[in-house]
């Protein structure tokens, strides 16, 4: 049965933060809540947590309703951006926390921490102060803590937003890795789309204290349900289509959907539209031609802002080993992993 919020509604003052939410996250599911700052996805967490107390609705878990239970009788594990570990007692005493209150004994405690240590990747750690440790390192003693307690559902708000990027690239992936294999339902707030791709089974989309959509990161990338949701899934151009027998047609060409017959809405992300020189000897450069306008060199490919007649400023990218420069004319090919079809059935 797992988590299901009810007409959820979280007030403070004058401010809504969570405005009647309807959300469930089935037994062994990880879910992320994606949104940019100040959506309402913390509070949103803290009231599933029971950290803070719900203007109306309900938040039940397998099927009883928490408003009655207090925060430490709701068996979730908690981590937090800044881990917040006890800092007189060192990483095995961090981490055997949570089994040691369950009466969990030396030897079978001694070896669940050196289990989780190995899982997040601190095999080794157990005497550490966790007041010497790097925030990476902090964290991932924070998440081997909330996870030995054998939490029935994880709530994880931003946990590796303290990280530096490649840190939290790899945590991500084994992260996800360590919540599929424990089979951990999750709820994880993160305003980082990787992240939340990496790790969750479905991801809601969150915007001004609603839901907007919530559905598999391959569903969400592809068909999101609106240009809201599409532009903060990174489309930046859109255009009207034509579908017939699955293939889309619209002003930059044509591109494989799976959608009935008649008109549709396309979303572009930059990297949906590729770019290529049209000089001589280049016959790839094909399609409706533009002229680049901006250019700016991104870590594995160069981002352009091409002007396009009679559609205005279209967003694409080209290979770095072959980037046309700004005045040049480019021919323009639609690359189906960065369209999605936006709205409809
Ligand atoms: N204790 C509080 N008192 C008053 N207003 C609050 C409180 N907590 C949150 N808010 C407000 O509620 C709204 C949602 O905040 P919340 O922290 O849930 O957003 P968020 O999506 O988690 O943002 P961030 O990613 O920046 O943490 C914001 O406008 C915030 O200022």
């Amino acid at each position: 049965m797992g988590l299901e919020v009810q007409g959820l509604t979280v007030r403070f003052g004058d401010t809504t933060a969570v405005r009647d939410v309807r959300l469930s996250v089935l037994d062994g599911e990880v879910l992320a809540l994606l949104g940019p700052s100040g959506c309402g996805k913390s509070t949103l967490l803290r009231a599933v947590a029971g950290l803070e107390r719900p203007t109306a609705g309900e938040v039940r878990w397998n099927g009883r309703d928490l408003a009655s239970v207090p925060v430490h009788r709701r068996r979730f594990g908690l981590v937090f951006q800044d881990g917040q570990l006890f800092p007189h007692r060192n990483v095995a005493g961090n981490v055997g926390f949570g089994p040691r209150m369950r009466g969990v004994g030396g030897a079978e405690r001694t070896a669940r921490v050196a289990e989780l240590l190995e899982l997040v990747g601190l095999a080794g750690y157990e005497d550490r102060r966790v007041t010497d440790l790097s925030g990476g390192e902090a964290q991932r003693v924070a998440l081997a803590r909330a996870l030995a307690a054998d939490p029935e559902l994880l709530l994880l708000d931003e946990p590796l937003s303290a990280l530096d990027r490649m840190l939290r690239e790899r945590l991500a992936v084994d992260l996800a890795a360590l919540l599929g294999r424990g089979d951990s339902t999750a709820l994880v707030v993160t305003h980082d789309h990787d992240e939340a791709f990496t790790l969750a089974d479905r991801v809601a989309v969150m915007s001004r204290g609603t839901i907007l959509q919530a559905d598999t990161p391959d569903l969400l990338w592809r068909h999101p349900a609106d240009e809201e949701v599409a532009a903060f899934l990174g489309c930046t151009t859109f255009l009207p289509a034509e579908v017939r027998d699955g293939v889309a047609t619209c002003a930059l060409g044509t591109v494989d959907v799976t959608a009935k017959d008649g008109p549709a809405r396309l979303g572009l992300r930059a990297a949906g539209v590729r770019a290529r020189g049209t000089r001589p000897g280049n016959p790839d450069a094909t399609g409706p031609l533009g002229e680049v306008r901006e250019r700016v060199h991104r870590h594995d490919h160069v981002r352009l802002a091409v002007a396009v007649p009679e559609l205005g400023q279209v967003e694409a990218v080209a290979h770095i080993a072959d980037a046309p420069a700004v005045g040049d004319e480019v021919g323009l090919r639609l690359d189906p992993d960065g369209v999605a079809l936006v709205g409809g059935d």
